[in-house]
């Protein structure tokens, strides 16, 4: 992954298909991915094969209940290893810590706005909510922190593609909700969002706001097609968003946050592990100079170590110790 130059010897590619999900949102970042392929081959077909996934099927449970990560991406690898498409784009924050044998993340896109916003037709900020005001998310962590910080708060499951979330606010059945700032952004729906929730206490998941291509290993001409579109910046700052995530079990049966930004060398870091009724909550902040994807990576390693070393594993259900 650490490429980001094209090898002059490799011929540009005839054809690429792109497998992506069918939402809006995930449509919106396969088109994406395919303008900028256009762009850097302008001779070459690319073509995008959309399908439903276990993850937009099964809409009832909460996403940590049905099998987490994974489900997202399950029957992109499928077609991948079919060879119905070549590359598969994916929202980071859906990819498995550790990719399944045959697979590779190969590229990471720079990342959009990764902070989490605050949607409501009612009120502006968490802040001016009521006790007893119902807020939609079907993430732990947010519920985690919400709990924390806002106890008066009612926290209720939202699960759904973009628009369903959107839907179920607008019929009045949760005052206010939670969601990736990136995907409204994307869809052109940034005005809905009424406030930013603050990196901290809101801590990001790992990779949120980033898009990930995932290829086949076997395959190296597709990474090396796609290197171009690496992003350095992001590309740092979530292999080591994604190392902490992975050293405490990368599920997401447990609230777990982890974001950098990194800036001229220089990484920073923030984590959490909680529970969910946000009553226990291990932070852990790092900095440190990062040249390399090894430097993020170590970063990384050193902020999980200070979260296992102040209890994070207790709080994580099935973690290997
Ligand atoms: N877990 C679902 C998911 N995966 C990616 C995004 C949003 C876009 C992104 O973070 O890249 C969302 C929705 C959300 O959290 O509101």
């Amino acid at each position: 992954m650490s490429q980001t130059t094209n090898s002059p010897s490799l011929a540009a590619p005839k054809r690429l298909v792109i497998a992506s999900r069918e939402s809006r949102l995930a449509m919106w970042q396969a088109e994406h991915v395919r303008d900028c392929l256009k762009k850097l081959y302008p001779d070459c077909d690319v073509q995008i094969l959309g399908m439903t996934t276990r993850g937009d099927q099964i809409l009832d449970k909460a996403l940590s209940k049905v099998g987490g990560k994974g489900l997202f991406v399950k029957e992109l690898e499928t077609a991948l290893e079919d060879g119905r498409a070549d590359l598969a784009v994916h929202s980071l924050k859906d990819v498995p810590m550790v990719m399944p044998e045959g697979f590779d993340l190969s590229c990471v896109m720079a990342r959009e706005d990764a902070r989490d916003a605050f949607v409501s037709n009612d009120y502006a900020s968490l802040e001016d909510l009521p006790k007893g005001a119902i807020v939609g998310t079907s993430s732990l962590r947010r519920e985690s922190v919400l709990r924390a910080k806002l106890p008066h708060l009612e926290i209720h499951p939202l699960r759904g593609n973009l628009d369903t979330r959107m839907g179920k606010l607008d019929r009045g059945e949760y005052q206010a909700i939670i969601l990736a700032a990136a995907g409204l952004k994307r869809l052109g729906l940034e005005s809905r969002i009424r406030a930013y929730l603050p990196y901290d206490p809101y801590t990001p998941a790992a990779g949120q706001g980033a898009l990930g291509i995932e290829t086949l290993s076997k395959h190296p001409n597709i990474k090396q097609w796609l290197a171009p579109l690496n992003d350095l910046p992001t590309l740092f700052s979530v292999s080591a968003e994604r190392m902490v995530s992975r050293q405490l079990g990368g599920s997401c049966e447990v609230p777990l946050a982890a974001h950098a930004v990194w800036d001229q060398s220089q990484m920073q870091i923030r984590s959490f592990v909680a529970s969910v009724d946000g009553k226990a909550i291990c932070i852990a902040n790092g900095n440190a100079q990062v040249r390399s994807i090894e430097d993020a990576e170590a970063l990384g390693l050193v902020v999980a170590k200070d979260l296992l070393a102040q209890g994070a594993a207790d709080l994580i259900p099935k973690i290997a110790k």
